[in-house]
């Protein structure tokens, strides 16, 4: 797994949440407004400097370039960030991986309500997401000095859509949207072969159904917002790992 997965602090998160998230945001859903009641501990002043590099940087770097890679469950979209990672040094950032390590984290205080989301094959609140991401980036900055990313599944609602534009939109250079089209069938069918090893709880013929349900009824009209903006690079990812790579890897050439 090539994806950074940010070591994130209860602290760190909630102070993301808390003071990078405008009360005045709407479609804060119900769930995630019961959240944002519990007790959120000031920020220390190292937390304010650490989690805030974006600023400081643009003058001496330029703005972080973004893409983000969309596409249906098991089309093929973390193998394939794999491989760009290898080409070309993009840092791969999968939002289900961030979850996921959010989830299992000890003490975490959305790990119930992240797993309940991830099972029922629904969209995680943004602000959760979103926190996660961008102290994602900021480490990987922060570490590595590499400020290209890749964003794997992710924007995948309109709920993602909104944060993402009202937080961290300014303050990126959206390359392009990766685009990997594949059938139900055929994901299907390599999720839950991935399933027989993979131990997550949501490669299964139940809980894809439902994933399934929510990229078609949720994924596919941000595919489209994007479309209309001239952004999205489509790739036909019914064919073998390699053959879809030499697909990308076309796309990313063109690249400056
Ligand atoms: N082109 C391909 N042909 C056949 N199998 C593939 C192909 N690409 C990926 N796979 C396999 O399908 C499964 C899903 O791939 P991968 O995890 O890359 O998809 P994904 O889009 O990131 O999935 P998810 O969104 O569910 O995390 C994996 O077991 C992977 O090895
Ligand atoms: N933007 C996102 C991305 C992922 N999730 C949750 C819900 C997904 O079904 C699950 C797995 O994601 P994957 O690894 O398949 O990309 O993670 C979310 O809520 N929001």
């Amino acid at each position: 797994m090539t994806s950074v997965i940010a070591r994130t602090t209860t602290s760190v998160l909630h102070h993301h949440i808390k003071h990078c998230w405008s009360a005045t945001r709407i479609g804060v859903s119900k769930q995630f407004a019961n959240i944002r009641q519990t007790a959120l501990p000031l920020p220390s002043k190292s937390i304010r400097v650490s989690t805030c590099p974006f600023g400081t940087k643009y003058s001496v770097m330029g703005k972080p370039k973004v893409v983000f890679v969309l596409g249906p469950p098991g089309s093929g979209k973390g193998t394939q960030c794999e491989k760009i990672v290898k080409e070309f040094g993009y840092t791969h950032l999968s939002a289900g991986d961030l979850l996921r390590e959010e989830r299992n984290r000890e003490g975490s205080e959305f790990g119930a309500l992240i797993e309940d989301n991830i099972k029922n094959g629904r969209i995680v609140p943004v602000e959760i997401t979103c926190a996660l991401l961008e102290n994602a980036m900021n480490k990987t900055i922060q570490a590595t000095g590499n400020d290209r990313f890749l964003i794997d599944g992710f924007p995948r609602n309109e709920d993602n859509l909104q944060g993402w534009t009202s937080k961290m939109a300014d303050k990126v250079e959206q390359q392009f949207v990766l685009f990997f089209e594949c059938s139900e069938q055929q994901c299907t069918e390599r999720c839950l072969k991935r399933g027989e090893s993979s131990g997550r709880s949501d490669d299964n013929a139940e809980s894809l159904k439902k994933r399934f349900n929510t990229y078609i009824n949720d994924t596919v009209a941000i595919i489209k917002h994007y479309e209309e903006l001239q952004l999205v690079k489509k790739i036909d990812a019914s064919a073998s790992p390699d053959a879809v790579f030499e697909h990308v890897k076309t796309i990313f050439g063109e690249q400056k």
